[in-house]
C-alpha cells in the first residue's frame, strides 16, 4: 500500500513531532562562523523541500544536518532550483532576490516513516488527490489548484518554535495566516518595497514575481509574521485533517522576531504585538515550481499528475 501523506496526530497530548511529523530542522555548519538554521518539510522518504537562500554556493552536503522527528540525519546532496540567483539584481541596488527560492535536500538513508516522521502532501500528486477525497485519476492538477487556492483569501498555517512556559523547553506552534490571492494580492505585494533591503526598488514586480504567495498584514485579520529562522518551512493548507504544502517560506518585510524571544506556547495571543500593516511575508508557490519538482522527485513514487 502507499504511505499516506499529510496525516498527523491530532490529540492534545501528542508531542510536537507527532503533531507536525513533516517539519524538519536544518542546521548548516559553517567553520568558524557558527551554524545557520532553517526549516524544511519532508516530502518523501528521502527528500526535504526547503529554501535555497538557506545555503551559499560554498555549502556542501556534509556540512548540513537535519532533524526529523527526534532523529538527526545526514544529507547526501543539496540541489537549489536552477533559476535561483540571489545576486541577479545587485547592479540595480537590490541586494537579495528571492525568485525560485527553493531547494531539495536528499538524505543519505531513507527515513522510516512513523508517527514522528511522515511526508506532507504535495499538490498535483496522487497523494493529494486521495487526501482531498477526490477520484483518481480523473482529478487534475488544475482541480487541486482550484480547490486549494480558489478564493481571494485562503486560510493557511505555518509552524514556528515557541517557549514552553512550564518546562521552558522549545515547543512548536501553528500560526494561522491568510494568503491574499486575486484582487487582494496586489495590495499585499505592494508592501514588499517597505523592506529595508528594498529601498532602491522602484517597481514591486522587480522583487515580487509570479512565483510568490503573499501573507501577513492586518486585513481581514492580523496575521502573525515569519521569522528568519522559519525560512524554508512549509506554508500549509489543512483540509479535513490532511495537510497539504502550498508554499515554501521565503522572505518577509519586517523581522518582528529579532527583538522578541520566541512566543510562549501556552499564550493565547495570536500574533506578535506592533505587527505593522505592511508586515508581509512571501512564499514560493509549489504550483509555480512543479516542473522542477517532478524532475527531481521522479523516482520517489509520488505519482505526479
Ligand atoms: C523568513 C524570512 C526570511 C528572510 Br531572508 C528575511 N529577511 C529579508 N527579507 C527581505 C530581505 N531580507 C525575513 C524577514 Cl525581514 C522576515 N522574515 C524573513
Amino acid at each position: 500500500a502507499f504511505s499516506m501523506c499529510g496525516l498527523a496526530k491530532e490529540y492534545e497530548s501528542a508531542d510536537n513531532e507527532e503533531k507536525n511529523p513533516w517539519l524538519v530542522s536544518i542546521s548548516i555548519l559553517r567553520s568558524g562562523r557558527g551554524t545557520e538554521a532553517c526549516k524544511g518539510a519532508l516530502v518523501s522518504e528521502k527528500y526535504i523541500l526547503t529554501a535555497a537562500h538557506c545555503f551559499t554556493i560554498d555549502d556542501r552536503a556534509d556540512q548540513i544536518t537535519v532533524k526529523i522527528g527526534k532523529k538527526n540525519m545526514e544529507v547526501a546532496s543539496l540541489k537549489s532550483h536552477p533559476q535561483y540567483t540571489v545576486g541577479k539584481l545587485r547592479n540595480l541596488g537590490i541586494p537579495e532576490f528571492y525568485d525560485y527560492d527553493v531547494a531539495l535536500l536528499e538524505l543519505k538513508e531513507k527515513i522510516t516513516l512513523n508517527s514522528q516522521a511522515r511526508a506532507i502532501c504535495l499538490p498535483c500528486t496522487a497523494g493529494t488527490t486521495r487526501a482531498l477525497r477526490r477520484p483518481h485519476p480523473q482529478t487534475t492538477c488544475r482541480d487541486h489548484e482550484e480547490e486549494l487556492m480558489a478564493v481571494g483569501i485562503v486560510k493557511a498555517l505555518f509552524v514556528t518554535p515557541c517557549r514552553d512556559k512550564y518546562t521552558s523547553t522549545r515547543g512548536l506552534r501553528r500560526r494561522t495566516v491568510r494568503i491574499k490571492n486575486n484582487d487582494k494580492k496586489q495590495s499585499c505585494e505592494a508592501d514588499a518595497i517597505k523592506a529595508k533591503q528594498y529601498e532602491n526598488v522602484t517597481d514591486v514586480s522587480q522583487v515580487v514575481t509570479e512565483r510568490f504567495l503573499c501573507t501577513g498584514g492586518t486585513e481581514p485579520e492580523v496575521d502573525p509574521n515569519t521569522c528568519k529562522g522559519d525560512s524554508g518551512g512549509p506554508l500549509i493548507i489543512a483540509k479535513r485533517m490532511r495537510y497539504i504544502q502550498v508554499g515554501v517560506i521565503s522572505w518577509g518585510v519586517v523581522e518582528v522576531c529579532k527583538s522578541t524571544p520566541p512566543m510562549e506556547c501556552q499564550s493565547d495571543k495570536e500574533f506578535q504585538e506592533h505587527a505593522p500593516s505592511h508586515a508581509r511575508d512571501f512564499h514560493i508557490s509549489i504550483f509555480k515550481v512543479l516542473p522542477w519538482l517532478r524532475e527531481e522527485l521522479r523516482d520517489e513514487g509520488l505519482d505526479f499528475l
